[in-house]
């Protein structure tokens, strides 16, 4: 079996690539960085090492790297022969890749799944989307008949890594790969790790909505107060006081439109909420806050809950107030932060909020933004 994994970083090393080597499948990751692609090529294998007590590590071997950029003709050739093609680029590079994966898949013979493992509802959706503006009608017609897109929710912690060794990498010990098992073609082989669903929108709220939700107001809020890590942030009373309000009122949004059952879903905050506190992980702030833009966008963590808790006559305070934390972020490394900032005094606080997240004009969300931007 064979993969290409576009993305050898964080996440692609950490997580997708550990799983699909274990599940037996020989990957190739496509990158643009090229030191990463060279010491792939170099080694054939990298370190995993469990962020826990126990210090646990494990060798992922059979991998292999092309760099997308030099050699795009040999990623479209390892397409044309691939099982499944995954991605862990970030969602504003999609557009990017999708090229290269639309001129593998019109090479195709035989079936295969194409996954988009980012942190966004409708990942896969968006990136077959972006792969269709590539292929005319008949082709549009002849890959839908072969591939399978499936989208998916991914989550395993892997901070920015500061190793020695380029290719190591750490991350916690908890994982979860959830895929729309209806959107696959063919039979799906077992992934140690991997569940397969009909309906992944539960899964991916419940997921985003949770983990991202959470860890973005507690970077937000972390950098006002001068903290660099996740856990420092977690650990602050005020910080920690507002996380838990904001995943409470998320908790009420997912336990009304799911069903999810109370008690269990309580368990599943709570044991979010450990895992930021990992001892062993040193993950920034500025990592978990990078693109602020994308963040508050009208489907992403914080602006798709608020705005549906509103339309349940729920005031969304805390995550108001979060919306508010991520508007002041001004990390002057990220662009998005930078753009954001010169939106506001451009637009003012209203204006920029509803140009980026797409809010209607005059929408509740806005003024009450607005509102816990002043108070903080
Ligand atoms: N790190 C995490 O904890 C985590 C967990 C779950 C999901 N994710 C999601 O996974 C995705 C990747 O996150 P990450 O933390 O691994 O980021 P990362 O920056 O570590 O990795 C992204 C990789 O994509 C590569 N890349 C960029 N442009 C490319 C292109 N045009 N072609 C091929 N490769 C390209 C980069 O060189 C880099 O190696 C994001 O969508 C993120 O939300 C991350
Ligand atoms: O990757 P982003 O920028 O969408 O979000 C930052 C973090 O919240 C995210 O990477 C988490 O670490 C991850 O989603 C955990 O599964």
């Amino acid at each position: 079996m064979i993969a290409v994994h576009f993305g050898a970083g964080n996440i692609g090393r950490g997580f997708i690539g550990a799983l699909l080597s274990g599940a037996g499948y020989e990957v190739y990751f496509a990158d643009i960085n090229k030191d990463v692609i060279d010491a792939l090529n170099e080694k054939g294998k990298y370190e995993v090492r469990l962020a826990s007590d126990e210090f646990e590590s494990f060798i992922v071997s059979g991998v292999k790297g092309i760099n997308s950029n030099e050699n795009q003709e040999e990623v479209i050739a390892k397409i044309a022969e691939a099982d499944l093609i995954t991605t862990a680029v970030g969602p504003n590079i999609l557009k990017f890749v999708a090229k290269t994966i639309a001129l593998g898949l019109k090479e195709k013979k035989t079936e295969a799944n194409v996954i988009a493992c980012e942190n966004m509802i409708g990942g896969t959706d968006h990136l077959k989307s972006e792969i269709f503006k590539h292929l005319n009608e008949e082709e549009r017609h002849s890959v839908s008949e072969l591939i399978g897109f499936p989208n998916s929710a991914v989550d395993r912690i892997v901070p920015i890594q500061e190793n020695e060794d380029l290719l190591s990498v750490s991350v916690e010990p908890f994982f979860e790969w959830v895929i729309e098992q209806s959107k696959a073609k063919g039979n799906m082989p077992s992934i140690q790790g991997v569940t397969y669903v009909d309906d992944l929108i539960p899964y991916i709220e419940r997921k985003l909505f949770t983990v991202n939700t959470g860890h973005a107001v507690t970077a937000y809020a972390g950098y006002q107060k001068g903290l660099a890590t996740v856990k420092e942030a977690i650990e602050d009373t005020e910080v920690r006081r507002l996380v838990e309000g904001a995943l409470n009122e998320t908790s009420m949004l997912l336990v009304k439109e799911y069903g999810f059952d109370e008690g269990e879903h309580l368990n599943y905050v709570k044991k979010i909420i450990a895992r930021f506190e990992n001892k062993h992980i040193s993950d920034e702030v500025t990592r978990v806050g990078r693109s602020p833009k994308r963040k508050l966008g009208f489907d992403d963590r914080l602006v798709a809950p608020a705005r549906r808790l509103l339309e349940k006559g729920i005031s969304p305070d805390d995550l108001a107030a979060g919306i508010a934390a991520c508007l002041k972020y001004d990390f002057d490394k990220d662009e998005e932060a930078v753009e954001i900032q010169q939106l506001i005094q451009a637009k003012g606080i209203s204006g920029a909020l509803q140009e980026v997240s797409q809010l209607p004009e005059n929408h509740p969300l806005i003024g009450l933004v607005e509102e816990k931007y002043h108070k903080l």
